[in-house]
């Protein structure tokens, strides 16, 4: 392996990406991945290079792709000009604030998001079920991190309630204060790697990530803007790195649980109530007092269970969009 290939690779690049690359494209462009979004421009990093340049692709419509943290680039080698992004691993995005039609991205091509909740009264499974939805959903690895274990005698029961939502979904419980206990994400955290960390608010997301970033802890700070009318308030996104030699990215305003279009992630992590459904007689079933119901047979013989009905109901219902969650996570 050649140094070039050494430097992509620690930051992320990999077959997914390379296999994308065109003969062509290789003789006259780089690749290098967007490290933080500015206004009006770009920091992106490449083998061996880090610099600015243009968010603008020449002659690229609005449909098309561009470029958001996380994401890899083509630039032109003699211009630096952007050419084209690749095809993501996933995406993650949110509706914009103040704009409900409009769709904003917030961050590409995470590898793991860890789902935080902490072991104490604030632990809830539907709120883990619906980070959990959204994940499948944005088709990214999942990994539950119950925090705050010293505040419990019985972190297990925690994580065995975490466990029930589906099978094999991971779950590690951690004093987010200690390293050592922290380490034990470090598999999700290694060179190349990149994690994102969702979960409400007090749960422990910038502890973990504070020592996550051992050494390297320089505070990122909120950067105000202003856009001329000193009102406007934006924040940069950017890829931190991580002692481990991974990168962690922001994915801030997701905790607003945008769910109203999360359709397949719904069946992915409900798939168990969603093949019931597909044997209920009636293809419009409510699963209440319809004859030839498979989820209420289904809850009668205890394969199911209403609690997870109620919360799947919700969910499908839509009750996840942004102002429900809001609520419920405050
Ligand atoms: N005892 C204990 N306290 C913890 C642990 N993890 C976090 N805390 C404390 O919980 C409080 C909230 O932690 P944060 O890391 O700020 O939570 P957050 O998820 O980043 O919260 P937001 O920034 O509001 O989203 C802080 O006082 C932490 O010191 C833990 O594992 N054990
Ligand atoms: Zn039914």
């Amino acid at each position: 392996m050649n140094s070039t290939d050494r430097d992509l690779q620690a930051l992320g690049w990999d077959e997914h990406f390379d296999r994308q690359l065109s003969v062509e494209e290789a003789a006259y462009c780089r690749a290098v991945r967007v490290m933080s979004v500015h206004r009006g421009k770009i920091a992106v990093a490449g083998a061996g290079w880090a610099g600015f340049c243009s968010p603008h692709i020449p002659g690229a419509a609005p449909s098309d792709l561009h470029p958001t943290v996380g994401d890899w680039l083509l630039i032109a080698a003699a211009t630096l000009q952007p050419v084209r992004v690749l095809d993501r691993k996933n995406l993650f995005k949110r509706r914009a604030p103040g704009d409900p039609r409009r769709e904003q991205m917030i961050a590409a091509n995470v590898d793991t998001v860890f789902i935080v909740a902490s072991c104490n009264q604030d632990f809830s499974v539907a709120r883990l079920e619906r980070y959990l939805v959204m994940s499948r959903e944005v088709g990214v690895n999942a990994v539950v991190v119950l925090t705050k274990t010293d505040l419990t005698d019985m972190p297990e029961t925690f994580a065995e309630a975490a466990r029930a939502i589906e099978p094999g979904l991971v779950v590690r419980t951690v004093d987010g204060r200690d390293p050592a206990d922290v380490a034990g994400l470090a598999d999700w955290c290694g060179p190349g790697k990149t994690v994102a960390f969702l979960g409400s608010s007090g749960v422990g997301k910038s502890t973990l990530v504070n020592t996550l970033r051992g050494s390297d802890s320089i505070a990122t700070q909120a950067i105000r803007e202003n856009d001329g009318t000193g009102r406007h308030t934006t924040t940069v996104r950017e890829m931190h790195r991580l002692d481990h030699g991974g990168w962690l990215l922001d994915l801030p305003g997701m905790r607003e649980l945008q769910l109203s279009e999360a359709a397949g992630g719904i069946a992915e992590v409900f798939d168990d109530f969603a093949s019931a459904a597909a044997e209920c007689r009636f293809s419009n079933c409510s699963h209440g007092n319809e004859s030839g119901c498979a989820v209420r047979a289904a809850i009668e013989t205890g394969a199911l269970t209403v609690e997870r009905l109620e919360r799947w109901r919700n969910l499908a219902a839509g009750e996840g969009t942004s102002q429900a969650a809001k609520r419920r996570s405050r």
